[in-house]
């Protein structure tokens, strides 16, 4: 691989002995892998003969590559990503019951991890600057099947203004130089010369000081790149622990591979140490550098804050009478066991909002939680999203179909010979929960999403 001379000479200088194992491993085959889905109900069982390896640092975490039209991916069992990247999941570690954002989180490789870890109990906010990558954002958390999540498209000095001091944990996945990708997207070095990492940095100083503003007193902040510039690294986190004193650097677990952080490229601070830095000559994957930082003060119990005179959360967004009495009576039919307790409209689409999630009003959202259906004329019609949430043992009426099945479903066909009882059905194969179908006169009409066929 041709790297820029600027680029030998800062890492020849930087690494000294090193150097040279740290610029050959940009001529080796770049890592591959995966994580499985446990909000699913089984294991993925072809992908998984698709594994080379385990991934010894990530509970969910294989080394291979799986099929992107495959039954497992379509249906979100699994989730392609890159061995290193899968690191900063388990270093944020959110538990079930937080509130959680993810501020840079497109197109969502860290989102479904946490998402996973938080088995649809409390908030996880996942957000993206970019509105076509946010799309992507939203569509790949649908298949993974999370309840819990609310996706946003806002710069992070908007999205500060909505959220003061609200977050147990906030991940800054940042945009940075993306040095760790070279191997797998050489078009990347085009973009590199010797001020790219400090612009870089310029913009995730202020990422940070949005994520700090949001950040709840006694919360974690975690911070990731995929770079191995130490002005978008250690640099970053000694100057985030000059303008905020009250944050620490907290210790990382590493495993075989994860090098310490390198004070002696920022301030000297040896706290530094306790990051994690992930070298392609060291550790099975591409790069990553990763901070855990905790706000020292004392948490503070929440105060609930009661709704103005003629406010509410969610004004704007609410449903008639008829139409809560025409979702409940579909969900008390087909799904009797989920309760949702927060119900809103965005045209005439449904949704389930987070119970503990702010105020939908002034946020730009493009899915306030889990897509329930559409409201049409005097009748309701499920989202694509519910059925990739749901389990088959939660819904009433369910039809297993072959993978044959599974394909013409996918290219939008109906399917015959199955249920002779009229309306609507699960469809399953193979225990994935894939969409819903309609009988009507003993055929199975189509409702996977015309924008998802093939
Ligand atoms: C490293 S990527 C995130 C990858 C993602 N966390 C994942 O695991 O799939 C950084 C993201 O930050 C977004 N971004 C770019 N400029 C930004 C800015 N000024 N503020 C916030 N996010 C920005 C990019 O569009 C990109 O999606």
């Amino acid at each position: 691989m041709q790297l820029p001379t600027a680029f030998i000479e800062k890492y020849q200088k930087l690494l000294g002995e090193e150097a040279p194992a740290f610029l050959a491993s940009f001529d080796q085959a770049s890592y591959s892998g995966f994580r499985i889905n446990p909000l699913k109900p089984g294991l993925p069982v072809a992908s998984l003969e698709q594994a080379t390896a385990k991934a010894p640092h990530v509970k969910t975490g294989y080394y291979g590559k799986v099929n992107g039209n495959s039954l497992d991916h379509v249906t979100g069992w699994v989730y392609s990503q890159e061995p290193s990247a899968m690191t900063v999941g388990e270093v944020v570690a959110p538990q079930p019951g937080e509130k959680v954002l993810d501020l840079c989180a497109a197109p969502g490789g860290k989102s479904t991890h946490l998402a996973a870890q938080m088995q649809n109990q409390g908030l996880l906010v996942a957000n993206e600057i970019f509105r076509k990558r946010a799309n992507i954002l939203a569509e790949n958390l649908e298949r993974w099947g999370a309840q819990n999540v609310v996706v946003t498209n806002e710069s992070p000095d908007q999205l500060e203004k909505h959220f003061p001091q609200f977050f147990d944990r906030i991940l800054v996945d940042a945009p940075c130089s993306g040095e760790g990708m070279f191997r797998k997207e050489p078009a990347g070095i085009e973009y590199w010369n010797p001020d790219y990492p400090a612009e870089c940095a310029n913009r995730q100083r202020k990422i940070l000081a949005s994520a700090m503003v949001m950040l709840k007193p006694g919360g974690t902040l975690i911070y990731s790149t995929c770079t191995f510039a130490p002005e978008e690294d250690e640099q970053m986190i000694a100057w985030l622990l000059k303008e905020y004193p009250d944050l620490a650097v907290a210790p990382i677990e590493k495993t075989a591979g994860m090098d310490d952080g390198r004070p002696e490229w920022a301030d000297g601070n040896p706290e530094l140490k306790k990051a994690c830095r992930l070298f392609p000559h060291h550790f099975k994957g591409e790069g990553h550098f990763i901070a855990r930082l905790v706000d020292q003060r004392s948490s503070q119990p929440e105060k609930k804050k009661k709704a103005k005179k003629g406010q509410s959360l969610d004004r704007n967004f609410r449903l008639s009478k008829d139409e809560k009495n025409l979702v409940n009576d579909w969900l008390n039919t087909m799904v009797p066991d989920l309760k949702v307790k927060r119900m809103v409209k965005f045209g005439s689409q449904v949704y389930a909002v987070p119970s503990v999630m702010s105020s939908l009003v002034d946020l730009n959202v493009l899915r306030p939680g889990l897509h329930l259906g559409t409201l049409k004329k005097k009748r309701f019609e499920p989202a694509h999203a519910l059925a990739l949430a749901l389990h088959a043992s939660e819904v009433t009426r369910v039809v297993t179909i072959t993978e044959d099945e599974w394909h013409s479903y996918t290219h939008g066909e109906t399917l015959s010979g199955h249920s002779e009882e009229k309306g609507w059905t699960l469809l399953t194969c193979q225990g994935h929960s894939i969409g819903w179908g309609k009988v009507v006169n003993g055929t199975i009409k189509n409702f996977y999403p015309k924008g998802l066929r093939n």
